[in-house]
């Protein structure tokens, strides 16, 4: 039975995800005799299990999804709200639960996440992935499909056109390249054979990620996801799923580059258009022969290339937007150009006494040379880390430097089945022209990149056993003159680590 909502609580946070979780525990250990209120439209909580600092920045942590009891139970003074905030009132210091409840706060920070941006909301045959009921709704439609499209070119793009077996994949990119949010071309370059290659290889040990995936079916033939507000997924999402077509092969992905989605259309409409005008394009995969019988599919897309594509839905996989909206009417936050709260270098917002931390927020103070903000996993759980200290110190009249982990952009994630390692500006983010890449790669084994400006390096990307990851590091953040190493430093006979140890 869910706990009632009190008419006032001096510390409350909106959001179970990382961010949101993180910030109420950090908050619940450093005032032991006060209640902490988690107030979360999900029905289970996101927690940080088996945390490694492996690094100075970089660190590994697997992801559980919990019912919000057991948060409850470790922290006996986090008292778990299940009810979305439907209102605001800054001025008052009070939020308003869509179960018609409020409250009172003192301190407000809120960790409410993003929601998927997709392209062409509101089609049928648009899907998103965000939550686990989004991601159960994708195993069930690709469960029944032969030929689906994917358009986006980051993380979840890449994610899915290894992962989806037995159905055919058209891939919609607007770059040269794939994986743009994280790779060069060359780096693309080096993954490209894996898409090709038969998935003989199990996989490579992966941070266990526990996932409850309850059935959420809807309307006959639609394959969109109920707009609901759910935590996001993380690292491994896709282990717990069945990411299988109907056919037999395991990979068959086709890459549509330098273009976008113009417009897309329904079966019915796509055939009266055929057959009232001559000019109008056909179907892309008869032209190439892939489908002879003239294949009817459920929707088509057409690309600015003037290419057309029918297939059995559509994934849009093209980033996220920050979940503001239940927050501004009323209240003057500063947004961010990508819609987020702006937040301080104290993580505090345009409002007074209100925080926010994860992937609601735009990190607006004068960042590291070598750190930038993405909305990742890693980032929520330090921003809410870190914003439940800025509370602290805020509330005792303390000042606080910035967090450490703010001083380094550092993510460990999988692509491909590859251990991938991005530290800095790891793909020359911002950098002036005057900055120099040094590479090395071993086919089908490690591709190493660096960064390097002014003789100091800025950022690398290391994908494979390359082992390097800690030695870079520290080469990053005490930004010493590597100069006179020239060339040697990625010289795979020379033990980098006993230069500088
Ligand atoms: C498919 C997928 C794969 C990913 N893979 C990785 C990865 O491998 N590595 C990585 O680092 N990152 C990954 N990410 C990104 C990562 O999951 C997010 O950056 C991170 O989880 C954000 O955490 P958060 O706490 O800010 O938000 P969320 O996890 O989205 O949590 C937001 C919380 O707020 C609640 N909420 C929303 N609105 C309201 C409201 N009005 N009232 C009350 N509660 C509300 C939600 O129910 C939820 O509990 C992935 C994301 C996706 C979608
Ligand atoms: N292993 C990991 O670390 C993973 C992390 N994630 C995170 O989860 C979140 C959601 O992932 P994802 O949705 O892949 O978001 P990302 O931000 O990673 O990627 C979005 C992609 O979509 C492209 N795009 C944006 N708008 C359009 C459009 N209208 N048409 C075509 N392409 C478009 C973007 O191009 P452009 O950049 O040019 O705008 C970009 O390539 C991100 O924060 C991501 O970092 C997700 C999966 C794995």
């Amino acid at each position: 039975m869910a706990a009632p909502l009190p008419a006032r609580s001096r510390f409350v946070v909106v959001g179970g995800g990382i961010a949101g979780v993180t910030c109420a525990e950090r908050l619940a250990t450093e005032f032991p005799s006060e209640d902490i209120l988690l107030v979360t439209a999900s029905p289970v909580i996101k927690a940080v299990t088996n945390f490694k600092q492996v690094s100075k920045t970089l660190v590994e942590f697997d992801v559980e999804e919990q019912p919000s009891t057991m948060l409850e139970k470790r922290y006996p003074n986090i008292k778990v709200i299940e009810s979305g905030v439907k209102q605001l009132k800054s001025q008052e210091h009070k939020i308003f639960t869509e179960d018609g409840k409020q409250c009172i706060y003192e301190k407000l920070c809120l960790c409410a996440g993003a929601k998927p941006k997709l392209i062409f909301e509101g089609n049928p045959y648009v899907l998103g992935i965000r939550d686990t009921d989004s991601a159960q709704a994708f195993q069930n439609h690709l469960a029944k499909a032969k030929r689906i499209a994917v358009v986006g070119n980051g993380g979840i793009a890449l994610e899915l056109v290894y992962e989806i077996e037995g159905c055919e994949v058209i891939w919609a990119i607007k770059d040269k390249a794939i994986g743009n949010t994280f790779f060069d071309a060359g780096a693309a370059e080096f993954l490209i054979p894996k898409l090709t290659a038969e998935k003989l290889e199990t996989a490579i040990a992966c941070k266990r990620t526990k996932y409850t995936t309850e059935g959420s079916e809807k309307e006959e033939g639609s394959v969109a996801a109920a707009d609901k507000l759910g935590t996001a997924l993380g690292p491994d999402w896709h282990e717990g799923l069945h990411l299988k077509g109907t056919k037999e092969f395991s990979h068959k992905v086709h890459i549509e580059k330098l273009c976008e989605i113009k417009k897309i259309y329904l079966q019915q409409e796509f055939r009266q258009l055929q057959k009232t005008s001559l000019s109008f394009p056909k179907d892309n995969s008869d032209n190439q022969n892939a489908h002879p019988d003239e294949e009817l599919w459920p929707v088509y897309m057409e690309l600015t290339n003037g290419k057309i594509y029918g297939c059995d839905f559509i994934v849009s996989a093209t980033g996220v937007v920050p979940n503001v909206k239940p927050f501004l009417d009323g209240n003057n936050f500063a947004l961010g150009e990508d819609g987020g709260l702006k937040v301080d270098k104290h993580m505090h917002s345009s409002v007074a006494d209100i925080y926010a931390a994860g992937d609601i927020c735009t990190a607006s103070w004068e960042p590291s040379q070598v750190w930038q903000q993405m909305r990742l996993w890693t980032q929520a759980r330090q921003m809410g880390w870190y914003a439940a200290k800025c509370i602290v110190a805020d509330f005792l009249g303390e000042t606080i430097d910035m967090d450490f982990s703010f001083e380094l952009f550092a993510h460990v994630t999988k692509f491909f089945n590859y251990k991938v390692v991005l530290l800095g500006k790891y793909n020359a983010q911002g950098l002036d022209l005057d900055h120099e890449l040094m590479l090395r790669c071993t086919k089908g084994q490690e591709y190493v990149k660096v960064v390097m400006q002014n003789g100091r390096m800025m950022g690398a990307v290391l994908i494979g056993e390359t082992d390097l990851e800690e030695t870079f590091e520290n080469l990053i953040l005490n930004q010493m003159d590597l100069s006179a190493y020239g060339e040697d430093l990625l010289n795979p006979n020379v033990d980098i680590e006993d230069y500088f140890d």
